[in-house]
This record gives C-alpha cells, structure tokens and sequence, in this order.
C-alpha cells in the first residue's frame, strides 16, 4: 500500500499521462495507417480539432473542410480517423448499391437512435430493417397516396387566404405542412398541426435546434443520453416553452405509436394500420427482437423526423428566390398556366413532373439545400483507392453533399438560383453527375419520392394562388450556414410573408 501511495506523487502521475498522450501522438502521426494522407497535424492527433469548429463555433467544420481541401488536395484526413474526399467522381464509388457499407457509428450513434435506419450502422442489419418499410415509400405507393399531399396543400392554401394581408409565418407554415404529411403518410395519425394558430412553431424551432445535441454528443458521448434519461415529467417543469412543445410532441408520439401497435397487434380490421410502418414492421420476416416495441417508437420518430425540415428548408429557400425574382417566377408561372390549361381540376403529380420549368426550379432548391449539411462517411471492408491513393478497409471516409452542390468547379456561380442550368438536356446529364441531394446508394434516402411529390404539388398550387411578400429576409438566410446533420440556415424554420391574392 505504502510503495503505491508513494507512487501516486503529482509528478509521477503528471509523468505518466504525459508519457501516453505523447504516445498516441506519436502514433497517430507516424505510424497510424492514414499517417501518411494531407490534412492539418493537428486534426491527424485529435478529434477536438474538429471539436473546435462543430462544438465551438457551431457546426462551422464542414466549411473548414472545403477551406482544407482548397489547401491540402482532394483527399485529406479530417480526425485522427477518417478521410474526406471532393471528387465528384469519386462519389460513385463511395455511395453504391454493391458491396457492403456501414454508416460511421461515432457520428450517427451520437443521435441516440441506432435502432433506427437511419441511424444504424451496420450493412446488413439496415438492409433487413429497410426492407421491411421501403414498399410503403415506392413511387407507386406515393402517386397511390398524393390525396394526403393534395389536403394539405388545399389546408395550408385555405390557412393563407385567411392570413391575406397580414405578415405572417410562411416558414412554420410550412414545417406544419411537411410534418403534418409525413406523420399521416407514416404513422397514419392527423395531427392537424396546419390549424394550429401558429402553425405549432413552438415544435419547428427545437426540431431544427436538435443538431446542437448531435453535434454536442459527437464529443461529449454521456450528453445525450444523459438528457433521453431524464423523465420527460421532470423536464417538463426545468424548461422553456419551445423545449416544452416538443417534448409534449415526444409524447404524444410515444403514446400514437404505442396505440398504433396495439391496434396492428390485435389484428384491428382498420386498412388504414396498413400503410403504417408500425404494421409493415410487425408483419415483416424481420426477427422478434426488431419488432419491440421500444424499436418501433425509434424507427416511427426517426423516418417521420427524416421528413420535416429537409423538405421544408427547400421549400423556404425555393419561395423566397422566387418571390424575390419576378423573372424566375413569371417564368414559372407561365408554364403551370399552359399546363393548367390543358387538364381540367388540379394538375396531377404525373404531370407536374413533366414540366421542366417546374422541375428545374426544385432542382436548384435541391442543389442549395441538398437535406444534410455533414459529411456521410461510409465503411467497407474492402480497400478503396483513390488515384494513387490507398484508402484502408475499415476507415471512415465521407463526402459533403452541400460542398459538392457549391463547388464553382462542378457549378458556374454556383451560389446563384438558376433554374436554367437544367433546361439544356445535355449541361443537365453532365450536371446530374455531381447532383445528390438525396445521397445514393443503399443508404439513399428513403422518401424521395414522397418529399418530391411534396414540393411539386405544394410550389405549382401555392404560385398560381398567391403573390407573396418576403419581409426582413434575404435568400441567403435559407442557405446552408452550419451543419446541424440537416442543412443549418440564418432563418431556421421563420419566412415572414404577406399575402395578397392572385387574379388568374
Ligand atoms: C427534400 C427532402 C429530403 C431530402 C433532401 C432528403 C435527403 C436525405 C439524405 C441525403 C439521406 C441520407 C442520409 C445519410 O446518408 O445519412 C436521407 C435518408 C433518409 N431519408 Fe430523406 N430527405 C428528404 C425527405 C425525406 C422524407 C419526406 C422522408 C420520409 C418521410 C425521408 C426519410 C428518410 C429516411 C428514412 C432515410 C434513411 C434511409 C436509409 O438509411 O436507408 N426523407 N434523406
């Protein structure tokens, strides 16, 4: 006991920690298997360097990523653990439907929701689990559905007619829209949040805030699930409003799911149970331990959440380029009305997305606000290379989507909103080489039909509708600005906007 105690001396101990760090250190530097890729020193000895830009300054690493890759190359060494590559031609390669592909559980487990399957890592346990609930979002099921689109879109329209002449939330309006949609399509409960005086933006703005937890877990690992530990009834009584509606929200949507399960498992005669995910789970070949009910609440949250502000943020940033920009819009709205004029009652989904004007538009919404603002680094278990480089099975390497979307080298002025650049069929095809708004490859995303169906129906009713107004806002507030996982905005969820009728 003696030799310990005179062991423990501050010296010995200040010693000993000195000796290990410089070690590691030392290793990474020297001998760890990506020692040898460009990148800052600093970020090849520790993840605080990133920590400094995503913890510190707020999300800020994904710009520094495109100022370290101007310095260092195409490929470079981010952390002391994985790589990060700009090269749309490398994109192919990294997001593909053949071979195996794991998510990097350092950055998604950070969510908490590793259950999910959009959070969970490993290869084939997320291809089990999406299996199970792809048919629900297929492009037939969606055409199939685009009658829970065309309420909501005739719900907000009616909201707006009533907000006539008054400077209102358009942003709120529309998350209400996007998750008013998502939540019936997923969990087949209306939860009416359009009728909401506010259009619930007490829920919008935690929802969007939610990457600050993210992005804090990445480096404090105890922080998020200290908070999930929490009793909701305990926090309920310790925070804010906002906080407080969202957590309600939680609740509620514990105790839908739960009620939806009960319903599926007692083989309810409802048919509407089956176009939920809760009962395409249960009735899927997957084992009994992913259809716990704990899973399903995660699964249900995670793919509904997928769907709010994603489409939503496009939507703000698609409005107020055009009702900033008479010509674009004029342009626009031309081509609906010939459309219009050709069918009777509202135009169809089918030929909504024949109009190439229209297309064109969500396209560049699409390219500016391209879902998430991180990097989505993949794993395989076979070694990649990238010119004469040697990328080591197991290492998370990752792109950035939004970076590729800005890069001037694969986009003239790429900042500005164009619709043109997709008119010419041939820029187009050489452009859709460097377009993935959705990702691609096994973890694309699931409901890109259903966000498509959204932005078509929603933008071709609402310009012919009404002329808007954009008050105290630039287009630049709808653009990326940090990373939050989704793209991270000036504006957040807030579009103010006065309305005034259209004589068509
Ligand atoms: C404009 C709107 C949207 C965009 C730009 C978008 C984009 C993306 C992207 C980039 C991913 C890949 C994430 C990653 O690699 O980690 C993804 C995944 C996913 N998205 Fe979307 N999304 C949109 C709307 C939606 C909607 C409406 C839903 C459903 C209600 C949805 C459900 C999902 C799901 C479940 C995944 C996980 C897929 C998997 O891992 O297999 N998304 N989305």
């Amino acid at each position: 006991m003696a030799s310990i105690t005179s062991f423990l001396t501050w010296g010995n101990v200040i010693g000993t920690l000195v000796a290990y760090y410089g070690t590691v250190v030392f290793y990474r530097l020297f001998l760890h298997p990506l020692a040898r890729f460009p990148g800052p020193k600093l970020a090849a000895i520790s993840r605080w360097y990133e920590g400094y830009y995503d913890f510190y300054l707020g999300g800020q690493y994904t710009l520094k990523i495109r100022d370290l890759h101007r310095q260092y190359g195409p490929i470079i060494r981010i952390s002391p653990h994985e790589l990060h590559v700009s090269d749309p031609a490398f994109y192919e390669k990294l997001y593909r439907m053949d071979g195996r592909w794991d998510k990097y559980a350092w950055t998604y487990d950070a969510f908490g929701a590793s259950f999910s399957t959009l959070f969970g890592s490993d290869h084939d346990t997320h291809k089990a689990r999406r299996a199970a609930i792809a048919p629900l979002f297929s492009k037939a099921k969606i055409v199939a559905r685009q009658d829970i689109i065309r309420k909501n879109v005739d719900k907000l329209c009616r909201r707006v007619a009533n907000l006539v002449g008054t400077t209102f939330n358009l942003g709120a309006a529309i998350s209400a829209f996007s998750r008013d949609i998502a939540n019936e399509f997923v969990l087949g409960k209306e939860y009416n949040e359009l009728d909401m005086e506010d259009f619930n933006i007490g829920l919008s703005i935690p929802v969007s805030g939610a990457g600050t937890v993210w992005r804090t877990t990445k480096f404090i690992r105890w922080f998020g699930p200290t908070l999930h530990s929490i009793p909701t009834g305990l926090v309920l009584n310790m925070v804010g409003e906002s906080t407080k509606s969202f957590l309600q929200y939680l609740q509620r949507y514990e105790r839908d799911a739960n009620e939806t399960l009960a319903a599926v498992e007692s083989g309810s005669p409802d048919t509407h149970l089956e176009n939920t995910i809760v009962h395409a789970v249960v009735h899927s070949n997957l084992p009994p331990a992913e259809k716990a009910s704990s899973r399903i609440r995660q699964e249900v949250t995670t793919v509904t959440a997928a769907g709010f502000e994603t489409t939503a943020n496009v939507l703000r940033l698609i409005l107020c380029n055009l009702f900033t920009n008479c010509e674009i819009l004029e342009r626009l709205r031309q081509e609906i009305t010939l459309a219009a004029s050709k069918s009777s009652g509202p135009l169809q989904l089918r030929t909504l997305e024949q109009l190439p004007y229209l297309t064109g538009v969500l396209m560049e919404g699409l390219r500016l606000s391209p879902g998430i603002g991180t990097r989505a680094a993949r794993i395989t278990d076979k070694d990649l290379s990238y010119g004469d480089w040697r990328i080591p099975a197991g290492t998370p390497v990752g792109m950035t989507t939004v970076l590729m979307h800005t890069d001037e080298e694969n986009y003239t002025d790429p900042m500005l909103f164009n619709p043109d650049r997709w008119m010419d069929p041939i820029n187009r095809r050489a452009s859709e080489k460097t377009f993935a708004p959705f990702s691609r490859g096994t973890r694309m995303c699931l409901g890109m039909h259903l966000a498509w169906a959204e932005m078509y129906m929603l933008l071709a009713t609402l310009v012919q509708r009404f002329d808007f107004e954009v008050v105290g806002a630039t287009t630049a507030d709808f653009e990326f600005v940090h990373d939050s996982f989704g793209i991270g905005t000036k504006a957040g969820c807030n579009l103010s906007a006065k309305a005034s009728p259209r004589e068509v």
